[in-house]
């Protein structure tokens, strides 16, 4: 793996700003222009686009380039760029698979500079992921896998945890609207699911879990609980065997480790407010198990948070919403919510 480098100090939170066509730009450009981003913060994307999305939306934001190393630019309603040009123009709501190298390039641009020691933690705007694909990378799935590729480690895990659970300051969760889900499968067809949850995988994603729960978020003793696969987790193999070939070996292999891991349990009663008192995560099988239930509590000021990366790394906890692009009216908040997270686990990393 390639060395990384954690530099002392204030150093800027990248934030991608996204599909062009999307909601990303103006999202960016609507924090700064409330002043709701950390004094260190730097965008990254095409400065020229983002100039004519400041000035459709009449936000009073001038995009700023510069280097990263150098000294983030100031002044009234300087919003610092570190500039990745577009393919083609972009109009918003219109997608163009010929800008998927150039959204990709914010991302390479986002892990260099936190590689290089050059930004404390990278934040990303929401990308379309069938652009991506059509634009010429048929395997990309998301940002989760692709930043595991592109940092080079084996497994990560993709966790989004509602606005009040990133700052509860006590153990287990205090109402339906306080949860975080971690996801042992993310962007794969749900046919392919239960030949994906594999014991080994299902073992390095709680390990991994568990690791970052108590070293990010300062969990000393993490209590994790697993969904089943199947309804009512299975029946006792009448409703399916994963749960008896796979779950429960797995997770009493994790427990014998001295894991604080329970179940499977059947996941449709698991999201209750006396099972969800009693854990500080809940390990989902797969995406729509976990995340329909997360964002049904907090879609909107959620965030999403990538374990086992050697660097920080936080996204909004919605996509490119192609119907409000360009008119001013998506909510900034989940992605003021994921810049202010990457900030702080970024400023704790540093610290510890
Ligand atoms: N972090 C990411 O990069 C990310 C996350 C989720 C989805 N996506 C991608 O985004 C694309 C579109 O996905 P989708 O249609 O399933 O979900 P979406 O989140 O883009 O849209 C779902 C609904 O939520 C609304 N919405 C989304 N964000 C909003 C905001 N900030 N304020 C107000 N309303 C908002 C939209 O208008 C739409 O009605 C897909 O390619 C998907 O893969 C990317
Ligand atoms: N699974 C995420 C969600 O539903 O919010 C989303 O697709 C983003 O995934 P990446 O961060 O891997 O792009």
């Amino acid at each position: 793996m390639a060395e990384w480098r954690h530099v002392q100090g204030s150093l800027p939170v990248a934030i991608t700003t996204g599909e062009p066509a999307g909601i990303g730009p103006e999202l960016v450009l609507r924090l700064a222009a409330d002043g709701l981003l950390p004094s260190a913060s730097v965008a990254v994307g095409d400065p020229t686009m983002l100039a004519e999305r400041a000035a459709a939306l009449g936000l009073g934001v001038t995009p700023t380039p510069c280097r990263p190393g150098e000294p983030l630019p100031e002044g009234p309603g300087v919003l610092p760029v570190w500039p990745v040009l577009l393919k083609a123009p972009s109009t918003p709501g219109v997608l163009d698979p010929t800008n998927a190298d150039y959204v990709l390039g914010t991302l390479a641009a986002a892990v260099t500079a936190c590689r290089a020691g050059h930004a404390a933690a990278m934040t990303t705007a929401p990308l379309h992921k069938g652009a991506i694909i059509d634009g010429g990378h048929p395997g990309f799935t998301g940002h989760t896998e692709w930043l595991r590729d592109a940092c080079g480690v084996e497994e990560v895990v993709m966790m989004l945890a509602t606005d009040s659970a990133l700052h509860a300051t006590r153990a287990g969760f205090d109402g339906p609207s306080e949860l975080r889900v971690a996801l042992v499968t993310t962007h794969l067809p749900l046919r392919d699911v239960a030949d994906a949850v594999t014991a080994e995988r299902l073992k390095r994603v709680a390990r991994i879990l568990e690791h970052d729960l108590r070293e990010q978020f300062g969990i000393a003793a993490p209590r994790i609980v697993a969904c089943g696969l199947n309804p009512h987790a299975g029946e006792d193999g009448h409703l399916g065997h994963e749960e008896v070939d796979t779950l429960i070996p797995a997770l009493d292999a994790l427990r014998a480790e001295g894991r604080d891991i329970r179940g499977p349990y059947p996941a449709d009663t698991l999201f209750t407010p006396r099972h969800l008192a009693e854990v500080d995560a809940v390990l989902a099988m797969y995406h729509d198990q976990g995340l329909a239930v997360l964002k049904y509590a907090g879609f909107g000021s959620a965030a999403n948070i990538t374990l086992g990366l050697p660097l920080v790394r936080t996204s909004v906890d919605h996509g490119t919403a192609l119907d409000l692009a360009g008119k001013g009216l998506a909510s900034p908040a989940s992605l003021g919510v994921a810049v202010a997270l990457a900030r702080r686990l970024a400023d704790r990393r540093m610290a510890g």
